[in-house]
């Protein structure tokens, strides 16, 4: 047997959603730099479903959807109102996620048009949950969607009870198209190892969540920003870089595994750190994000993903760090579901194998002799 650990590098399936060629990301075929730039977060969720960008008519179909279906089950806000305030955001956005199953009469039927109709439902009910819970924990009623908002703004108002400014509308939803889709991340192929085995959407984006937790993943946002706040200042920069460097700690926000000239969506989120950083007159954390880059380049020739500069932008669109992962969460919806509904229409269990190492030939003897 030949162990790949990681799976670096193994093909295990095929996928017509997204694509990572010689460094250049694309979702069905449209270059992430031309989306990022000419693209609405709904125009990529409705590519990602359906392999085309939708016309006005199509588009409108979608945000009507999305508004029509974005409240959620009184009983799953009581859920949220039972948790702990102090939780961890995606831990309740998981148990959430997974509780919405359970007041869908849907939920367990399997042909294609039910499960994208329920891809509607998780992408429209997402960020009413992530809201709900933020205002919740600290004692304030959650604030009902606003008909006919599209994702960023709805999210941003049910988050604040205020209307957003154009400005943060704009910023948040490009961010969304950035983190929408990437090929087989480890959420996505939870998502599809979960479904693989015919078990139900719900299931699906539930395990994602849980995998895209993790700060080696997705939860690199929340860490990267945690390290900010940690340095504190520019002038302590140099000396936590390089101790963590001298430890061989790994710096959050940096690496990837496929990637290793950089990840194209980076530049867009550093361009947006700087610029919003200039319009609210604090330029710190984007200054120490590019302070701590060259050091990291210069010495690892690592280079920021997708989490580095997010977390400087959603500290400046005002955004609790610790909502910086469901936020990922709220937008790679969109890419799990397309890929569990690609799985189903050509599905095979997901089963690969382990090579063996532990004892063997070992013999059941009396408790009474066991040490
Ligand atoms: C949306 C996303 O999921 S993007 C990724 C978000 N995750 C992070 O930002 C966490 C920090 N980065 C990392 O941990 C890694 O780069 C990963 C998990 C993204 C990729 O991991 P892998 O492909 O398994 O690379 P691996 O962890 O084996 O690293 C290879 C080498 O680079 C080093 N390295 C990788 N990333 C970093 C880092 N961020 N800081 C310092 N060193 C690093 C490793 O220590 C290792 O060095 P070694 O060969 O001397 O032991
Ligand atoms: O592809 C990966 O391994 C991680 C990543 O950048 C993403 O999920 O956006």
């Amino acid at each position: 047997m030949t162990v790949t650990k990681g799976l670096e590098g193994i093909v295990a399936t095929t996928s017509s959603v997204s694509s990572i060629i010689d460094g250049v990301l694309t979702y069905r075929g449209y270059d992430i730099d031309d989306l990022a730039e000419n693209a609405s977060y709904e125009e990529v969720v409705y590519l990602l479903w359906n392999g085309k960008l939708p016309n006005r008519e199509e588009l409108n179909g979608l945000l009507k959807d999305l508004s029509d279906n974005a409240s959620i089950p009184q009983q799953v806000v009581d859920l949220l109102r039972s948790f702990p305030k102090e939780a961890n955001s995606m831990a309740a956005l998981r148990s959430a996620v997974s509780a919405l199953a359970l007041f869908d009469a849907e939920a367990h039927d399997f042909d294609i048009d039910t499960n994208k109709r329920i891809a509607i439902r998780l992408q429209a009910k997402l960020p009413t949950i992530v809201a709900a819970f933020a205002r919740i924990r600290q004692g304030l009623e959650p604030v009902a969607p606003k008909a006919g908002a599209k994702v960023a703004e709805n999210f941003l108002y049910m988050l604040t009870g205020k209307e957003p400014d154009a400005v943060a509308i704009e910023a948040l939803d490009k961010a969304l198209v950035l983190h929408a889709d990437h090929e087989l991340n480890a959420s996505t192929f939870a998502a599809r190892v979960t479904v693989a085995t015919l078990s139900d959407m719900y299931s699906g984006v539930t395990s994602a969540i849980g995998a895209l937790r993790g700060p080696l993943h997705g939860g690199a946002n929340e860490a990267v920003m945690a390290m900010l706040e940690d340095i504190g200042s520019m002038e302590n920069v140099e000396a936590y870089v390089q101790d963590k460097l001298d430890k061989k700690e790994k710096i959050m926000g940096f690496g990837h595994r496929v990637y290793k000239n950089g990840d194209p969506r980076a530049k867009h989120l550093q361009k947006m750190s700087r610029e919003l950083g200039k319009l609210t007159g604090d330029m710190k954390w984007y200054e120490m994000s590019i302070q701590i880059e060259d050091i990291v380049t210069g010495q690892k020739g690592l280079k920021p993903n997708v989490d580095f500069y997010s977390a400087s932008v959603y500290t400046a669109l005002e955004i609790p760090r610790d909502l910086f992962t469901p936020i990922f969460a709220i937008s790679r919806v969109s890419g799990w579901t397309a890929h569990i509904l690609e799985q189903y229409e050509n599905n095979r269990l997901i089963r690969p194998r382990a090579e063996y190492v532990g004892p063997t030939n070992q013999k059941v003897g009396p408790i009474e002799q066991r040490k």
